[in-house]
């Protein structure tokens, strides 16, 4: 057993891509994101946290922070070398890069996600799904790789290329070294974290939420999708959701950007995410814009949700 803080090799996140065995361009992609976000840190920590003066293509005021992060992600993705298309929750178009897809990716983020909890220094991250090919609009189950960041006390990036999940922290020298591989969740779990107002929560989500609280699982929610899914991730346990709420049947999260790449981790950790009736991994994307109502964390607790919603509403 090694001693904590006593580890006498770090396995940074290159040398881990390659030890699974992740090809080249993909392990390029990968670490292409992870330095970008070394610039996103120094953003968050000393940028202005002010308002750009524009908005994005949900019509929301925009951050100067989310409009640097957006820039500085587009313009590492760009010279990669290894992607055909981008898209981010920032711009309201397909991005192309490059018009040969042969051996490249797609790329859809959301550059800093949680702009609403900047003001009050709360965790924010960064989230990324990645498809071969040029297509952004497919169903998520045919990713191959899917990550976020997490700009909390300490940077932490989590990833999977569908070979399991793995947690990295960044270092003093701003490296992520590896501290968790194979994250794995249990059948069930006593956190919950649910998004969206409670009184406009439907019949089923609401009964399923006084079943959580009879049960005794303890209310987590910080506000923030990053932070809140990798809590359930990495205690293993809990459910986060975002309903379908009285006025606004597909809830608030966005499909593309956030809930796929989401639920790829959140499956490959064991776990499962549903909209109430359907797997969000099994959705086919009608617009860049699309949200879902989103279940996600222990496959039995996503299944006790997804029975009370089927009988509730
Ligand atoms: O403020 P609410 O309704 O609790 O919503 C919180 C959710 O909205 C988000 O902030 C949406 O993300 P953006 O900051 O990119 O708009 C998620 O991070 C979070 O899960
Ligand atoms: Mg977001
Ligand atoms: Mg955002």
């Amino acid at each position: 057993m090694v001693e904590p803080g006593k580890t006498k090799f770090q396995i940074d996140l290159r040398r881990h891509l390659r030890e699974v065995g992740e090809n080249r361009d993909l392990t390029r992609l990968i670490c292409e994101i992870a330095d970008a976000s070394k610039y996103i840190v120094n953003s968050i920590r000393t940028g202005d946290l002010g308002v750009a003066g524009t908005s994005n293509l949900y019509g929301e005021e925009q951050l100067a922070l989310d409009v640097l992060s957006d820039r500085i992600l587009r313009k590492r993705l760009t010279n990669s070398g290894v992607v055909a298309n981008m898209l981010s929750e920032e711009t309201p178009d397909i991005i192309p890069v490059s018009s040969d897809y042969e051996g490249k990716y797609s790329v859809a983020f959301d550059p800093l996600d949680g702009s609403s909890l900047v003001d009050v220094n709360l965790a924010v991250g960064t989230i990324v799904s990645i498809f071969e090919g040029g297509n952004l609009l497919q169903p998520g189950r045919n990713q191959v790789a899917a990550m976020y960041i997490l700009y909390g006390p300490r940077n932490t990036l989590v990833y999977s290329t569908g070979r399991g999940v793995h947690e990295f922290a960044m270092n003093a020298l701003m490296e992520y070294t590896l501290v968790r591989e194979n994250v794995t969740m249990s059948q069930a779990g006593g956190i919950y974290a649910p998004g969206g107002q409670r009184n406009l929560y439907s019949a089923g989500t609401e009964a399923f939420v006084q079943d959580l609280e009879a049960r005794g699982a303890k209310l987590r929610y910080s506000g923030g999708f990053v932070p809140d899914i990798n809590q359930i991730l990495m205690k293993g346990k809990g459910i986060f959701m975002y309903p379908h709420l009285k006025n606004a049947a597909n809830g608030k999260l966005r499909l593309i950007f956030e809930l796929n790449p989401m639920a790829y981790l959140v499956e490959q950790a064991g776990g499962a995410a549903s909209t109430g009736s359907v797997s969000i991994l099994d959705l086919q994307p009608q617009s860049i814009e699309d949200r879902a109502p989103v279940f996600i964390g222990c496959k039995d607790d996503v299944a006790r949700a997804v029975d009370f919603v089927t009988r509730m509403g």
